[in-house]
Protein backbone atom coordinates (compact mmCIF):
# COMPACT_ATOMS: atom_id res chain seq x y z
CA UNK A 1 0.00 0.00 0.00
CA UNK A 2 1.59 3.27 -0.68
CA UNK A 3 1.57 5.77 1.75
CA UNK A 4 2.90 9.37 2.72
CA UNK A 5 3.55 10.76 6.36
CA UNK A 6 4.91 14.15 7.41
CA UNK A 7 7.70 14.08 9.74
CA UNK A 8 8.71 16.86 12.05
CA UNK A 9 11.44 19.44 11.42
CA UNK A 10 13.93 17.17 12.93
CA UNK A 11 14.75 13.68 12.38
CA UNK A 12 16.70 11.41 14.06
CA UNK A 13 16.97 7.63 12.93
CA UNK A 14 19.25 4.52 12.56
CA UNK A 15 19.70 4.17 8.28
CA UNK A 16 20.33 0.82 7.34
CA UNK A 17 23.21 0.15 6.09
CA UNK A 18 23.48 1.17 2.42
CA UNK A 19 26.05 0.61 -0.50
CA UNK A 20 25.63 3.52 -2.13
CA UNK A 21 26.97 6.76 -0.32
CA UNK A 22 26.37 10.37 -1.41
CA UNK A 23 27.91 12.28 0.29
CA UNK A 24 26.88 16.24 0.07
CA UNK A 25 30.12 17.43 1.43
CA UNK A 26 32.97 15.15 -0.60
CA UNK A 27 31.03 17.29 -3.56
CA UNK A 28 31.93 20.17 -2.79
CA UNK A 29 35.44 18.99 -1.22
CA UNK A 30 37.00 15.62 -2.44
CA UNK A 31 39.03 13.86 -0.57
CA UNK A 32 41.45 12.24 -3.44
CA UNK A 33 43.34 12.96 -6.20
CA UNK A 34 40.81 11.17 -8.58
CA UNK A 35 38.44 13.98 -9.16
CA UNK A 36 37.95 16.41 -11.87
CA UNK A 37 35.95 19.74 -12.14
CA UNK A 38 34.36 19.73 -15.58
CA UNK A 39 33.72 23.57 -17.02
CA UNK A 40 30.64 23.92 -19.57
CA UNK A 41 30.07 27.06 -21.99
CA UNK A 42 27.78 29.46 -19.78
CA UNK A 43 28.57 32.13 -17.72
CA UNK A 44 30.44 31.11 -14.35
CA UNK A 45 28.87 31.71 -10.95
CA UNK A 46 30.42 35.25 -9.67
CA UNK A 47 30.84 33.87 -5.80
CA UNK A 48 33.74 32.57 -3.72
CA UNK A 49 32.85 29.39 -4.21
CA UNK A 50 34.32 28.63 -7.74
CA UNK A 51 37.83 29.76 -6.62
CA UNK A 52 37.48 27.55 -3.85
CA UNK A 53 36.11 24.26 -6.27
CA UNK A 54 39.18 24.58 -8.25
CA UNK A 55 41.73 24.65 -5.38
CA UNK A 56 39.43 21.53 -4.05
CA UNK A 57 39.36 19.58 -7.56
CA UNK A 58 42.32 17.95 -9.20
CA UNK A 59 42.02 17.75 -12.69
CA UNK A 60 40.24 20.73 -14.74
CA UNK A 61 39.17 20.39 -18.25
CA UNK A 62 36.93 22.78 -20.35
CA UNK A 63 34.45 21.70 -22.98
CA UNK A 64 35.05 24.06 -25.82
CA UNK A 65 33.64 27.81 -24.98
CA UNK A 66 34.16 26.64 -21.24
CA UNK A 67 37.25 28.11 -21.84
CA UNK A 68 35.65 31.63 -22.79
CA UNK A 69 33.66 31.69 -19.52
CA UNK A 70 36.54 30.61 -17.39
CA UNK A 71 38.93 33.20 -19.21
CA UNK A 72 35.80 36.01 -18.49
CA UNK A 73 35.91 34.69 -15.33
CA UNK A 74 38.70 37.11 -14.62
CA UNK A 75 39.27 40.83 -15.11
CA UNK A 76 43.36 40.07 -15.63
CA UNK A 77 46.10 37.89 -16.97
CA UNK A 78 47.97 37.86 -13.63
CA UNK A 79 44.63 36.50 -12.14
CA UNK A 80 44.01 34.21 -15.12
CA UNK A 81 47.14 32.64 -15.01
CA UNK A 82 46.76 30.79 -11.57
CA UNK A 83 43.57 29.16 -13.10
CA UNK A 84 44.66 27.08 -15.79
CA UNK A 85 42.93 24.20 -17.22
CA UNK A 86 44.86 21.18 -18.27
CA UNK A 87 42.87 20.33 -21.05
CA UNK A 88 40.38 22.21 -23.72
CA UNK A 89 38.44 19.83 -25.93
CA UNK A 90 36.07 19.83 -28.39
CA UNK A 91 35.08 20.71 -31.67
CA UNK A 92 36.54 24.17 -31.37
CA UNK A 93 33.82 25.80 -32.82
CA UNK A 94 32.76 28.27 -29.91
CA UNK A 95 35.90 28.93 -28.52
CA UNK A 96 37.24 32.37 -29.03
CA UNK A 97 40.98 32.59 -30.98
CA UNK A 98 42.68 34.59 -28.35
CA UNK A 99 41.17 32.92 -26.01
CA UNK A 100 42.21 29.77 -27.34
CA UNK A 101 45.90 31.30 -28.26
CA UNK A 102 46.05 32.63 -24.18
CA UNK A 103 45.50 29.08 -23.22
CA UNK A 104 48.36 27.83 -25.81
CA UNK A 105 50.85 29.77 -24.72
CA UNK A 106 50.46 28.31 -20.97
CA UNK A 107 50.62 25.16 -22.30
CA UNK A 108 47.30 23.64 -22.39
CA UNK A 109 46.63 20.57 -24.03
CA UNK A 110 44.01 21.80 -26.65
CA UNK A 111 42.16 18.56 -28.06
CA UNK A 112 40.23 18.70 -31.29
CA UNK A 113 37.27 16.66 -32.20
CA UNK A 114 35.07 17.97 -34.55
CA UNK A 115 32.30 14.73 -34.71
CA UNK A 116 28.89 16.27 -35.06
CA UNK A 117 27.88 13.41 -33.05
CA UNK A 118 28.59 13.65 -29.84
CA UNK A 119 28.21 16.90 -27.60
CA UNK A 120 31.84 18.83 -26.28
CA UNK A 121 30.18 17.44 -22.75
CA UNK A 122 30.04 13.68 -23.89
CA UNK A 123 33.52 13.94 -25.25
CA UNK A 124 34.81 15.76 -22.44
CA UNK A 125 33.96 12.87 -19.88
CA UNK A 126 35.65 10.37 -22.27
CA UNK A 127 38.53 12.74 -22.23
CA UNK A 128 38.34 13.00 -18.74
CA UNK A 129 37.99 8.84 -18.16
CA UNK A 130 41.07 8.22 -20.45
CA UNK A 131 43.00 10.57 -18.49
CA UNK A 132 42.61 8.54 -15.48
CA UNK A 133 42.40 4.88 -16.64
CA UNK A 134 44.28 4.84 -19.72
CA UNK A 135 48.41 4.59 -19.99
CA UNK A 136 48.32 4.42 -23.71
CA UNK A 137 46.81 7.98 -23.72
CA UNK A 138 49.25 9.52 -21.95
CA UNK A 139 52.14 7.61 -24.15
CA UNK A 140 50.03 8.92 -27.11
CA UNK A 141 49.48 12.57 -25.88
CA UNK A 142 53.01 12.72 -24.49
CA UNK A 143 55.03 11.97 -27.52
CA UNK A 144 53.38 14.48 -30.34
CA UNK A 145 52.26 18.13 -29.92
CA UNK A 146 49.30 20.90 -30.80
CA UNK A 147 50.24 20.70 -34.37
CA UNK A 148 49.13 17.19 -34.88
CA UNK A 149 46.37 17.25 -32.02
CA UNK A 150 48.85 15.71 -29.66
CA UNK A 151 48.44 12.47 -31.83
CA UNK A 152 44.74 11.81 -31.56
CA UNK A 153 42.71 11.53 -34.69
CA UNK A 154 40.49 14.84 -34.64
CA UNK A 155 37.06 13.55 -35.32
CA UNK A 156 36.16 10.54 -32.96
CA UNK A 157 39.86 9.78 -32.15
CA UNK A 158 38.48 10.15 -28.27
CA UNK A 159 35.82 8.00 -28.71
CA UNK A 160 37.53 5.59 -30.69
CA UNK A 161 40.71 5.27 -27.89
CA UNK A 162 38.01 5.15 -25.19
CA UNK A 163 35.96 2.75 -26.15
CA UNK A 164 39.01 0.57 -26.93
CA UNK A 165 40.73 1.61 -23.54
CA UNK A 166 37.78 1.00 -21.36
CA UNK A 167 38.17 -3.42 -22.31
CA UNK A 168 41.53 -3.15 -20.36
CA UNK A 169 41.49 -0.81 -18.14
CA UNK A 170 40.54 -0.82 -14.27
CA UNK A 171 38.59 1.87 -12.63
CA UNK A 172 38.38 3.34 -9.29
CA UNK A 173 35.92 5.75 -7.81
CA UNK A 174 36.22 9.64 -9.45
CA UNK A 175 34.34 12.74 -8.28
CA UNK A 176 33.04 14.44 -11.41
CA UNK A 177 31.82 17.70 -10.74
CA UNK A 178 30.08 19.83 -13.59
CA UNK A 179 29.51 22.93 -14.00
CA UNK A 180 26.93 25.12 -16.18
CA UNK A 181 25.22 21.76 -17.23
CA UNK A 182 21.54 22.88 -16.60
CA UNK A 183 19.22 26.01 -17.17
CA UNK A 184 19.98 27.85 -20.64
CA UNK A 185 19.21 26.22 -23.42
CA UNK A 186 17.23 23.64 -22.60
CA UNK A 187 17.65 20.94 -25.37
CA UNK A 188 21.36 21.27 -23.94
CA UNK A 189 19.80 20.91 -20.10
CA UNK A 190 17.76 17.57 -21.05
CA UNK A 191 21.04 15.89 -22.75
CA UNK A 192 23.18 16.86 -19.37
CA UNK A 193 20.13 14.99 -17.77
CA UNK A 194 20.78 11.96 -20.10
CA UNK A 195 24.33 12.52 -19.44
CA UNK A 196 23.30 11.20 -15.83
CA UNK A 197 21.99 8.28 -16.79
CA UNK A 198 24.04 7.56 -18.98
CA UNK A 199 27.67 7.66 -17.02
CA UNK A 200 25.46 5.69 -13.98
CA UNK A 201 25.28 3.00 -16.78
CA UNK A 202 28.32 2.79 -18.30
CA UNK A 203 30.75 4.46 -16.02
CA UNK A 204 29.87 3.85 -12.85
CA UNK A 205 33.08 4.87 -11.18
CA UNK A 206 32.20 8.45 -11.80
CA UNK A 207 30.31 10.27 -8.45
CA UNK A 208 28.70 12.85 -10.77
CA UNK A 209 27.01 16.01 -9.70
CA UNK A 210 26.05 19.32 -11.49
CA UNK A 211 26.09 22.47 -9.40
CA UNK A 212 24.02 25.20 -10.51
CA UNK A 213 23.64 28.58 -8.83
CA UNK A 214 20.70 27.37 -7.07
CA UNK A 215 21.01 23.37 -7.00
CA UNK A 216 23.23 19.86 -6.70
CA UNK A 217 21.64 17.73 -8.96
CA UNK A 218 22.89 13.77 -9.30
CA UNK A 219 21.34 10.58 -9.73
CA UNK A 220 19.94 8.40 -7.05
CA UNK A 221 20.81 4.57 -8.42
CA UNK A 222 18.31 2.23 -8.42
CA UNK A 223 18.11 0.11 -5.12
CA UNK A 224 18.91 3.88 -3.51
CA UNK A 225 21.60 5.23 -1.42
CA UNK A 226 22.31 7.14 1.86
CA UNK A 227 22.92 10.82 1.41
CA UNK A 228 24.60 11.74 3.94
CA UNK A 229 25.54 15.59 4.98
CA UNK A 230 27.13 17.26 8.38
CA UNK A 231 24.43 19.03 10.15
CA UNK A 232 25.66 22.36 10.70
CA UNK A 233 25.97 22.00 6.59
CA UNK A 234 22.20 21.00 6.41
CA UNK A 235 21.09 23.84 8.70
CA UNK A 236 23.15 26.26 6.46
CA UNK A 237 23.16 25.12 2.96
CA UNK A 238 20.02 22.95 2.50
CA UNK A 239 16.74 23.98 1.66
CA UNK A 240 14.04 22.28 -0.62
CA UNK A 241 14.34 19.11 -2.83
CA UNK A 242 13.01 16.55 -5.62
CA UNK A 243 13.23 12.98 -6.20
CA UNK A 244 12.32 13.44 -10.02
CA UNK A 245 11.62 10.28 -12.32
CA UNK A 246 12.13 11.94 -15.22
CA UNK A 247 13.86 8.76 -16.87
CA UNK A 248 10.93 6.82 -16.65
CA UNK A 249 8.00 6.05 -14.28
CA UNK A 250 8.62 4.44 -11.18
CA UNK A 251 7.93 3.78 -7.80
CA UNK A 252 9.99 5.37 -5.05
CA UNK A 253 9.58 2.60 -2.09
CA UNK A 254 10.92 4.29 0.71
CA UNK A 255 11.96 6.77 2.20
CA UNK A 256 13.17 7.81 5.61
CA UNK A 257 14.47 11.30 6.77
CA UNK A 258 12.37 13.82 4.33
CA UNK A 259 9.62 16.15 5.57
CA UNK A 260 7.11 13.78 3.34
CA UNK A 261 8.38 10.34 3.68
CA UNK A 262 6.65 8.05 0.97
CA UNK A 263 6.73 4.41 0.97
CA UNK A 264 5.77 2.44 -1.90
CA UNK A 265 4.63 5.61 -4.00
CA UNK A 266 4.13 4.99 -7.25
CA UNK A 267 5.63 8.33 -9.52
CA UNK A 268 5.84 9.58 -13.24
CA UNK A 269 6.04 12.49 -15.09
CA UNK A 270 2.99 11.79 -17.49
CA UNK A 271 0.81 10.98 -14.54
CA UNK A 272 1.63 14.34 -12.41
CA UNK A 273 3.07 12.46 -9.37
CA UNK A 274 6.34 13.99 -8.14
CA UNK A 275 7.73 14.45 -5.14
CA UNK A 276 8.47 18.03 -5.33
CA UNK A 277 9.19 20.56 -2.72
CA UNK A 278 10.05 18.15 -0.15
CA UNK A 279 12.81 18.84 1.63
CA UNK A 280 15.71 17.06 4.45
CA UNK A 281 14.68 16.61 7.95
CA UNK A 282 17.21 13.94 8.64
CA UNK A 283 20.21 15.32 11.20
CA UNK A 284 22.79 14.04 9.51
CA UNK A 285 21.13 12.09 6.31
CA UNK A 286 18.35 10.24 4.79
CA UNK A 287 17.92 7.85 2.51
CA UNK A 288 16.36 6.35 -0.43
CA UNK A 289 15.48 3.26 -1.92
CA UNK A 290 14.22 3.02 -5.79
CA UNK A 291 13.18 1.26 -8.35
CA UNK A 292 14.37 2.81 -10.96
CA UNK A 293 17.50 5.53 -11.27
CA UNK A 294 15.56 9.21 -10.35
CA UNK A 295 17.11 12.43 -10.68
CA UNK A 296 17.61 14.48 -7.07
CA UNK A 297 17.86 17.94 -6.64
CA UNK A 298 18.92 19.91 -3.60
CA UNK A 299 18.03 23.62 -3.29
CA UNK A 300 21.68 25.35 -2.50
CA UNK A 301 22.21 28.29 -0.36
CA UNK A 302 25.23 29.34 -2.49
CA UNK A 303 26.42 32.27 -0.45
CA UNK A 304 26.89 30.07 2.75
CA UNK A 305 28.43 27.48 0.61
CA UNK A 306 32.17 28.42 0.94
CA UNK A 307 31.76 28.14 4.75
CA UNK A 308 31.52 24.56 4.35
CA UNK A 309 34.47 24.12 1.96
N1 LIG B 1 23.10 27.28 -23.48
C1 LIG B 1 23.55 26.16 -22.88
N2 LIG B 1 22.84 25.60 -21.88
C2 LIG B 1 23.29 24.49 -21.26
N3 LIG B 1 24.43 23.87 -21.58
C3 LIG B 1 25.18 24.39 -22.56
C4 LIG B 1 24.77 25.55 -23.27
N4 LIG B 1 25.70 25.83 -24.21
C5 LIG B 1 26.64 24.89 -24.09
N5 LIG B 1 26.35 24.01 -23.11
C6 LIG B 1 27.15 22.86 -22.70
O1 LIG B 1 28.51 23.18 -22.88
C7 LIG B 1 29.16 22.24 -23.75
C8 LIG B 1 30.18 22.96 -24.58
O2 LIG B 1 29.50 23.92 -25.34
P1 LIG B 1 30.03 24.48 -26.72
O3 LIG B 1 30.90 25.59 -26.42
O4 LIG B 1 30.61 23.41 -27.53
O5 LIG B 1 28.66 24.96 -27.34
P2 LIG B 1 27.83 24.21 -28.44
O6 LIG B 1 28.62 24.24 -29.70
O7 LIG B 1 26.49 24.83 -28.43
O8 LIG B 1 27.77 22.75 -27.81
P3 LIG B 1 27.85 21.36 -28.59
O9 LIG B 1 28.85 21.59 -29.68
O10 LIG B 1 28.34 20.36 -27.61
O11 LIG B 1 26.46 21.12 -29.04
C9 LIG B 1 28.02 21.62 -24.55
O12 LIG B 1 28.33 20.32 -24.98
C10 LIG B 1 26.88 21.63 -23.55
O13 LIG B 1 26.95 20.51 -22.71
C1 LIG C 1 19.84 12.66 -34.69
C2 LIG C 1 20.83 13.77 -34.55
N1 LIG C 1 20.40 14.94 -34.01
C3 LIG C 1 21.25 15.96 -33.87
C4 LIG C 1 22.55 15.83 -34.28
C5 LIG C 1 23.45 17.04 -34.18
N2 LIG C 1 24.43 17.00 -33.18
C6 LIG C 1 24.40 16.18 -32.12
S1 LIG C 1 25.77 16.38 -31.14
C7 LIG C 1 26.38 17.58 -32.13
C8 LIG C 1 27.70 18.20 -31.83
C9 LIG C 1 27.62 19.57 -31.45
O1 LIG C 1 28.93 20.00 -31.22
C10 LIG C 1 25.53 17.83 -33.19
C11 LIG C 1 25.72 18.87 -34.25
C12 LIG C 1 22.98 14.59 -34.82
N3 LIG C 1 24.28 14.37 -35.21
N4 LIG C 1 22.10 13.57 -34.93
Amino acid sequence: MESVVENTEKLQFQPPAYSHVLDLNGFLSPHENDSALLILNQKIMVTSVFKKLWRNYFLHICADGGANRLYEYFDNDEDRSSYIPDYIIGDLDSVRDDVLNFYIQKGVAIIRQTSQYATDFKKSIQLISLYFFSPAFHRITRSSGIDTNYGIEDCHGIHTLYHSERKVWVDRDVDLLVLNAIDGRFDQTIHSITQLYATARTDAYYRLCYLTTTDLIMLVPAGGALIKYSKEFKEACIKNCGLLPVGKPSVIRATQGLKWDVQNWPTSIISGKVSSSNRFVGETCCFFDVEDPMVLNIEIDMEKLSMFM
